[in-house]
């Protein structure tokens, strides 16, 4: 116990003269920069003050802005379309055989697959696989703010049994408030082509546009209290086309198995630039 209490009270002893040490050294230190300070004219440090200042509002909004510029690709589309084939392709180049009905979204921030040999910096597109069933599917709401880019999967094999489905999605995500503001671009992504009893791109169009159209008729018979926060889609009088649409509109082909993917992975560099 003694040997204890010696101890301790060498260690106080040590540290005391420890710190008057420092204080002594550090006493001339302080009056010189005081009196450093008080030769310096005060304009001098009002000028060196603001500059601080300015430049950090700057780098602050600097941060800010940089966040506001989206990076967020939407997947989205009926259960089955190949949704998560593609996610799989987009991010490693594989389609990851063996896919379940996505019970959650898929999410990811990378450089897309078949962009990572090539030179220069290149932004990350931060891309979201939204499950297709209809339980599953108002999760999208909680991406759009952030979406520069949405991506309608459909199958283009088993086309005409889900065209009312897919239709009736893609006019929800048509008329959304946010969707509309934000003029976000769509991309119709036809997927499946591998199979000769695939639907062509233009068909597929034509048909969702005829099916919209009567989705258009037919909702706009319904209370318009019900509709109140969605916008009405194309030009009322005339037949429903994508081109009348704010947002801009396209269709594309893709396999999604395979990794024929290039008109998609264009569309994402179109809208997720450096
Ligand atoms: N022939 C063919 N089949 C494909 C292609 N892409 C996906 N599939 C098949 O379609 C099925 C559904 O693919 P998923 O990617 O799981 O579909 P999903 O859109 O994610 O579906 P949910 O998660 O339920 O919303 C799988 O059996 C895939 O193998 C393709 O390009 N060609
Ligand atoms: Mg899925």
């Amino acid at each position: 116990m003694e040997v204890l209490e010696q101890w301790t009270k060498q260690a106080e002893q040590w540290s005391s003269q420890a710190l008057q040490q420092w204080k002594n050294q550090g006493e001339p230190l302080w009056s010189q920069a005081h009196l450093y300070i008080q030769q310096v004219p005060p304009t001098q440090i009002y000028v060196a003050l603001a500059i601080l200042l300015l430049t950090s509002v700057l780098l602050l909004l600097g941060r800010l802005f940089k966040h506001q510029k989206a990076n967020t690709i939407l997947l989205s589309g009926l259960s089955g379309s190949g949704k998560t084939v593609l996610f799989y392709q987009l991010r490693d180049g594989s389609s990851h055989q063996g896919t379940v009905t996505s019970m959650e979204p898929n999410e990811g921030t990378f450089v897309l697959h078949s962009e990572k040999s090539k030179n220069g910096k290149l932004k990350p597109v931060h891309l979201v696989d939204v499950p297709g069933h209809s339980r599953l599917r108002p999760k999208l709401d909680e991406f759009l703010p952030q979406a520069a880019g949405i991506v309608f999967v459909v199958d283009a094999l088993e086309f005409l049994p889900n065209l009312r489905a897919a239709s009736e999605y893609l006019y929800d995500i048509l008329t959304k408030a946010s969707v509309v503001k934000k003029r976000i671009p769509i991309l119709i992504l036809c997927n499946k082509t591998d199979k000769v009893t695939a639907h062509s791109k233009e068909f597929i169009r034509k048909q969702l546009e005829k099916e919209i159209d009567k989705l258009r008729a037919s909702r706009s018979a319904i209370s318009t209290a019900d509709i109140a926060n969605d916008f009405t889609l194309g030009v009322l009088g005339e037949p429903f086309s994508f081109s009348q649409c704010q947002n801009k509109v396209t269709v594309a082909e893709a396999v999604g198995i395979t990794g024929e993917i290039t008109q998609v992975e264009q569309f994402i560099r179109d809208r997720v630039r450096s």
